[in-house]
């Protein structure tokens, strides 16, 4: 028989100091009124409030505890609220892959070391992956490592020079898949064997989504000759587009989303124990399911997510979102296949479909691309940055500004800081209020899920509360939470080592690894215990508690929370 109870006389009085300033307005009884309806269903829910108290001396036991080391130094430096949310990845290269340089990093802020399988052997991936967690094992820090398959790109392989060369207006150049040793003057070599195939005279290559473009005057078997129509620069690995009628000529359905040398390197991460596989070009959600099918035969819990970066994705977005476990807005292949001008609507089209859906989603490339040269970013991407911000994007990612730039760390500050300001920015403006409203749950107990996540940061962001507590075996409702991007950071305690690294790359969320045992109450106790123990909470605070686990007992003196418990 169901049972409900919201009972507000178990918040104690005198009131925390957090809570006197809005218990006026508070009206908890109208944000749970939503649950009524669940009642029937065989539903308790009990609301109950309380002070934190002072340290204790079992606590010592948990200082040990799994808490990223910079996550508590900002925590200790700026209080709760001033706690970054939006989490940032790294794109590991050769200016940045010592031990020395690593823990910059990852002192700077780094929630996630990414590492792109196109480049370099695997040895030197290895090597990287290995410090990375050195670093965390030794020094606390918490990095996840992503991995990024090459995929199915259509780029230049030699150009016949180390950096760039010039392609002038009118100079007549051969694009050819024939290996062949030195240099040839105006000979590109493509790195897609099938490059050639269906293009026809009249069409246009187009290099890096505009760096230089030219006309196909010829094809001779697999080679074309062609004239530079727009001069422009030819880098390494420059990426190539063909254009007819102003429309995109699909290259990338001939080719397979995981190569012979991405299944290898989805190997070499399952035996590193990698965090996230980021797959290159998906086409659609069998992509998608297909890895996700072959790691859970491997019973490996690692996340899969999906780089949006061709048309073809764009138009299978719903599926792809749906099938992966996140999503990469992978602007710099994006921009060949779609014009640059529309690559700001779909960004924030995409981040809003992640967050309807409940998948993470990072912001990638370019960001601060001038600071792999320069020291100072230009305003025109500080305003970039602080959009993708604005638009409640999970994370932002680094790619040449670290991997190969000369001021990496500081390229990560500039995003720790744009960041801070603008989720500042938008909390004051209140801009949080657009709590998303899409219904994901189909069970019953998903939709209770998805509710109490709604109304608890809702609750959070009226009742001005200190930090959202979230005990979490999955990271489900601590990803259902940071959907609603409320005002308090979310602490997320979980057993499961392969759900806290996971949740490093979700907006909001602090994830703690601890021994959770079947009892709330102590489940609770402890992990208060180990946040004020740390000096990270005190007398005062005000503190959520969210749990889809059944409380035993009822100890209505040492937390605020919300909790609903199923009866069978
Ligand atoms: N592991 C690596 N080894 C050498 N160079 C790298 C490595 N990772 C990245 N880079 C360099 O950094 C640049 C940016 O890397 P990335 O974000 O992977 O973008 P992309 O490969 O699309 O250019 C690359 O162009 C490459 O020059
Ligand atoms: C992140 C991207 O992918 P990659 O660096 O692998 O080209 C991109 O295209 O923006
Ligand atoms: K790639
Ligand atoms: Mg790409």
């Amino acid at each position: 028989m169901a049972s409900f109870t919201a009972d507000l006389s178990l918040i104690p009085k005198p009131l925390p100091k957090t809570l006197r300033k809005t218990i006026s307005r508070v009206s908890l009884s109208r944000k749970i009124v939503p649950f009524n309806r669940l009642k029937a269903k065989g539903l308790t829910m009990h609301v109950a409030s309380a002070v934190i108290e002072p340290k204790t001396e079992e606590t010592e036991e948990f200082l040990s505890l799994g808490f990223d080391v910079v996550t508590e130094a900002e925590l200790t430096e700026k209080g709760f609220l001033g706690l970054r949310k939006t989490k940032l990845v790294c794109t590991v290269g050769p200016a940045c892959c010592s031990y020395e340089e690593l823990w910059k990093l990852a002192m700077g802020g780094m929630n996630v070391a990414r590492l792109n399988m196109c480049h370099n052997t695997k040895e030197w991936h290895q090597d990287v992956i290995r410090k990375i967690k050195k670093l965390n094992s030794e020094q606390g820090f918490c990095v996840s490592v992503m991995i990024d398959t090459e995929g199915s790109q259509i780029h230049v392989a030699d150009h016949g020079a180390p950096s760039s060369v010039k392609a002038e207006d009118g100079s007549i150049w051969f694009f050819t898949t024939e290996q062949f040793e030195g240099c040839r003057p105006f000979t590109v070599q493509a790195s897609y064997e099938g490059f050639a195939e269906g293009i026809k005279e009249g069409d246009e290559l187009v290099v890096d989504g505009g760096m230089a473009t030219f006309k196909v005057i010829e094809r001779i078997g697999n080679d074309l000759r062609c004239e530079c129509i727009d001069p422009g620069l030819l880098l390494p690995r420059a990426k190539l587009s063909f254009w007819r009628d102003g429309k995109l000529v699909d290259k990338h359905h001939e080719l397979p989303t995981l190569s012979t040398k991405d299944w290898s390197d989805i190997e070499f991460g399952i035996s590193e124990g990698v965090d996230f596989i980021a797959m290159s070009f998906v086409k659609d959600a069998d992509a998608v399911n297909h890895l996700k099918n072959y790691l859970s035969t491997k019973n490996k819990s690692i996340k899969v997510l999906a780089k949006i970066e061709s048309l073809e994705s764009l138009h299978k977005l719903e599926e792809i979102v749906e099938a992966s476990d996140g999503i990469m807005v992978a602007r710099g292949d994006l921009g060949v296949e779609i014009p640059l001008e529309q690559i700001p609507t779909v960004q924030e089209d995409i981040i809003n479909l992640c967050r309807q859906l409940n998948k993470p989603v990072i912001v990638a490339s370019q960001l601060l691309e001038s600071m792999i040269e320069y020291p100072t970013p230009t305003r025109a991407e500080v305003a970039d940055v602080s959009e993708a911000v604005r638009q409640y994007a999970d994370a932002l990612m680094l790619s040449g500004e670290s991997a190969v730039g000369s001021f990496g760390e500081k390229a990560l500050s500039v995003l720790r800081m744009a960041s801070s300001r603008m989720e500042l920015w938008s909390r004051e403006e209140n801009h949080q209020s657009s709590v998303p409203q899409h219904k994901l749950g189909i069970s019953l107990p998903d939709q209770i899920a998805e509710q109490i996540c709604n109304c608890a940061s809702q609750m959070a962001n009226n009742l001005g509360v200190d930090a959202v507590f979230v005990y979490t075996r999955h990271g489900q409702m601590a990803s259902l939470l940071s959907r609603n991007r409320p005002n308090p950071p979310i602490f997320a305690f979980t057993d499961e080592k392969s759900t806290q690294m996971a949740l490093n790359l979700q907006w909001g969320v602090m994830p703690i690894l601890v021994d959770l045992s079947d009892d709330m109450d102590d489940n609770i106790t402890k992990t208060t215990d180990l946040i004020k123990a740390k000096a990270m909470l005190k007398e005062g605070d005000a503190v959520l508690i969210v749990s889809d686990v059944i409380p035993t007992r009822s100890t209505p003196t040492v937390y605020q929370s919300l909790q609903v418990k199923i009866i069978s």
